[in-house]
Formats: C-alpha cells, sequence, structure tokens
C-alpha cells in the first residue's frame, strides 16, 4: 500500500440531489479517486458508512474495517438529508465536531461535502497520504485541514 486514495475502497451512493457542477464527489470521481454507486447493495456489506446522525463517532480503531471493506459517503443534498437518514445503518459512524471549508458551507459546524467527510473520517482513521491527496483537488481544501487542525488533533489524543 503506497497510501495513494484507490487502493482503498472509497464509496459514494451518489444521489443526484444537488448543482453537479459544484458537487465533491463528481469531482473526485473525474480524478478516478472514488467509486459511485446508485444503491448501497453495490458497495460491500460491512463498509462503514459517513452518517451525521450515528451515535457512534469514528474513531481509529475502525482503521482495519475500512482497510477490509471501505468506506461509504451518502452524497444527498443538506436539504434531504433527514429524509434520506430516516434509517439506522449497522456501520455507522459520525464525524467529530468539525468546521466546513468548502465555499457553499464555509465556517459551518458539521456540514462538511462529502469530500471533506471522507478525508477527515481517512485522517482519524490513520490514511493521512489518502486524506490530503483527496482535498489536495479542491481550492478550500488546505483551509479544511487549517482550520480543523486543533479539534482532528484532539480526537487523534483521545484515541491514545
Ligand atoms: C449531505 S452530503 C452533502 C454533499 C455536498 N452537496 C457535496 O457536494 O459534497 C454530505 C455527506 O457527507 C457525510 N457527512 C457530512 N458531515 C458528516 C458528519 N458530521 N458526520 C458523518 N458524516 C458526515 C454524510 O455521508 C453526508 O451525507
Amino acid at each position: 500500500m503506497n497510501g495513494k486514495s484507490n487502493d482503498l475502497g472509497l464509496y459514494a451512493l451518489h444521489l443526484n440531489q444537488d448543482d453537479p457542477k459544484k458537487n465533491t464527489i463528481l469531482r473526485l470521481n473525474r480524478f478516478n479517486l472514488i467509486k459511485l454507486g446508485k444503491k448501497l447493495s453495490q458497495f460491500p456489506k460491512n463498509a462503514i458508512v459517513l452518517d451525521p446522525f450515528s451515535n457512534n463517532v469514528i474513531e481509529f480503531q475502525d482503521r482495519n474495517n475500512i482497510k477490509k471493506s471501505g468506506i461509504i459517503v451518502i452524497d444527498c443534498s443538506w436539504t434531504q438529508i433527514d429524509l434520506v437518514f430516516n434509517r439506522k445503518f449497522k456501520m455507522g459512524r459520525k464525524l467529530p465536531h468539525l468546521l466546513a471549508a468548502n465555499s457553499v458551507n464555509y465556517g459551518k459546524w458539521d456540514k462538511l461535502s462529502s469530500a471533506e467527510a471522507l478525508a477527515a473520517a481517512l485522517f482519524i482513521t490513520g490514511f493521512k497520504n489518502e486524506a490530503e491527496e483527496l482535498l489536495s483537488k479542491f481550492p478550500w481544501g488546505k483551509s479544511f485541514w487549517e482550520i480543523n487542525k486543533d479539534f482532528l488533533n484532539e480526537g487523534l489524543k483521545k484515541d491514545k
């Protein structure tokens, strides 16, 4: 493994609910960094699902699972979020509190784009190069690491 994102199973359930020009997953897909699907059944059964409503916060210990089965982001519109997440996911994980740096929701707590959510999950589980590779494709990528560095490092300390 050379620390490249496409060595890992990175998946997006792409529901096509918002402006394709601003969508972060379609951008990652253009760089071949994520696999898209329209149904969860297209992805490995035990993949971790990034779910802002989960009771479980992602932690370093999820690393092996990500290596084995991958990680899924549900790429929907924030305006449809309650409808889309109207069920519990067995492997659901929420992120610790983080600030969005993307141009649509800059400065808002927990309202991350799909790319930010995936990158934060990878960083927390020790896939730092992969995380940085994803956000290097966005003009606001560096800003995400900058404004969240204390919160991300705080989470890592707790895992030790
Ligand atoms: C609601 S979509 C918004 C997509 C956005 N339109 C884009 O172009 O990236 C963002 C997805 O990222 C993940 N996500 C965002 N914030 C999260 C959090 N705090 N905890 C867990 N997952 C989160 C979820 O899978 C969520 O559905």
